[in-house]
């Protein structure tokens, strides 16, 4: 890590001592009244070492956790009180920067210019101030924009265990927002490899979407507490743009699984009795605080896309279930799916939106939606019988179902433009407009006589019409 912590003025606050020190957790007994819980202390001759207070010890003691734990600490140490939490840089002068949990600068471009620092820990929205959304955000992706479609000013997770493509999707999805969206956007990186936040870095730069984008990172190589203060500092970061620059801002979160496990092991740290499958006990409150700030007001909107791991691929997993409760839509992506090489791996039948309801989408996009999910949930229905019997076996209008079925099912998938170099395919952004013809098309039987290779990684239904013109 590098210079990370900003000057702060603590010369007329009483002095503390850390007597004890367990692991990341430290002990630091005050010479007056003990600072409050979220207030930062600063440790060590240089006061490089960043700890947070985390509950009180008494009156006079706190326990603390030390967030940059590569420097280390020893009893005895002089800690100052700063009297204030953690401050993240917001303005301007972050634009086209990448900052760490304390917002020092990781992109080595010198130190952040006409930046001012607020407190990472603020109250969300109050309820008066909130606008509903009600507008799609087309992300050029074919199944989510028909079967999920994300809101303008919502919240969405990408649901998926370990390798299904959640960091390839929501990839996709900045280098898609790049040629549609005319806000900002922040991506925060939570607990995932620094190797993905460096290629992130450098495509962002390539695609020249860099300069109006702020990357906060804060990966697997950083300390529990850091991991677990990084989203606050983006969304912090994120307010600021929202309240006082009134834009629209995106912010893009890979992987808030990784800020719930940074809370367990805080948690575990500071001796908390776990709860329901090893979970921190405080979990949805923790989790609550973080996404209740994520929300419309009267001034701009903050969308924002997760991806979310989902461990062993459990779906009732605690913390995939609460962060289920935030979202307005969910895009859930299958093992099963990946395995086929139908990408993206989304599973039409498990992913939702609270957007899919007639009055707020067309009402073609609802129906073409529930047809298309109606023709491939009887498929599913299907698939134990053609795996038992054959296909042979079933009536005539189920093998028309079973046709049709995976003919949309290919369809739906899509060659990436993040993925050109291993794919070789040229990548494809589809509008809804296209998706709804080309699923109306195969639904009324009038392509059913092309193979079903033809519609395979292809972009709008031209395209497979095309290879039987050429041919
Ligand atoms: N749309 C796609 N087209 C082609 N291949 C893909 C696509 N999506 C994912 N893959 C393949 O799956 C691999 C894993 O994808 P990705 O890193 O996005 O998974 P992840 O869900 O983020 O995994 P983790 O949880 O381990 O971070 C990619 O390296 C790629 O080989």
């Amino acid at each position: 890590m590098t210079a990370s912590v900003p000057d702060s003025d603590c010369s007329d606050r009483p002095a503390g001592r850390i007597v004890a020190i367990r692991g990341a957790v430290v002990e630091v007994r005050f010479e007056g009244a003990a600072p409050l819980i979220n207030t930062q202390l600063l440790a060590g001759p240089e006061r490089d070492r960043v700890i947070e207070v985390v509950n009180l010890v008494d009156r006079r003691t706190v326990r603390g956790l030390l967030l940059n734990p590569a420097r280390r600490v020893a009893l005895g140490m002089e800690v100052a009180d700063t009297g204030g939490p953690l401050m993240a840089p917001v303005g301007r002068g972050v634009l086209g920067r990448m900052i760490d949990v304390f917002g020092a600068p990781l992109d080595g471009k010198g130190p952040l210019e006409g930046v001012e620092r607020r407190p990472i820990h603020r109250p969300p929205v109050p309820l008066t101030r909130r606008r509903p959304g009600g507008e799609i955000f087309q992300t050029g992706i074919k199944a989510i924009d028909l079967l999920s479609p994300i809101e303008r000013g919502g919240k969405a997770g990408l649901f998926g265990g370990a390798g299904v493509g959640k960091t390839v999707l929501i990839t996709e999805i900045i280098h898609n927002m790049g040629a549609v969206y005319e806000g900002l956007s922040l991506f925060c990186g939570v607990g995932e490899r620094s190797r993905e936040a460096e290629e992130l870095y450098r495509e962002m730069q390539e695609t020249g979407v860099l300069e109006s984008t702020v990357l906060v990172f804060g990966q697997m190589s950083e300390s529990p507490g850091a991991r677990f203060r990084v989203a606050h500092t983006a969304l912090t970061v994120a307010e600021h743009f929202r309240d006082d620059e009134h834009r629209d801002v995106m912010v893009l979160i890979d992987n808030i699984f990784r800020f719930v496990q940074a809370g367990a092991e805080v948690s575990g740290l500071l001796g908390h009795i776990p709860s329901r499958v090893g979970y921190q006990p405080t979990l949805a409150s923790e989790l609550g605080a973080l996404e209740e700030r994520i929300c419309n007001t009267d001034t701009g909107a903050i969308t924002s896309i997760q991806a979310v791991y989902v461990p062993a691929d459990d779906f009732t997993d605690p913390a995939a279930t609460h962060v289920f409760a935030h979202l307005s839509s969910s895009v859930a992506l299958s093992r099963k799916r990946a395995s086929e090489g139908l990408y993206p791996a989304i599973d039409p039948l498990k992913s939702a939106s609270k957007m899919l309801t007639p009055g707020t989408v067309s009402d073609r996009h609802y129906e073409v939606a529930r047809e298309v999910r109606r023709v491939l949930a009887e498929y599913e229905a299907l698939s134990d019988i053609i795996a038992m019997l054959g296909l042979e076996e079933l009536s005539e209008a189920d093998r028309a179902t079973v046709a049709q079925a995976r003919r949309l099912e290919r369809f739906l998938t899509q060659p990436f433009f993040t993925t050109e170099q291993f794919t070789g395919m040229k990548g494809r952004a589809v509008s809804l407009e296209e998706t709804l013809e080309g699923c109306e098309r195969i639904l009324s039987g009038e392509v059913s006589h092309l193979p079903e290779s033809a519609f395979y990684m292809v972009g709008t239904i031209d395209e497979v019409t095309e290879g039987e013109d050429a041919a």
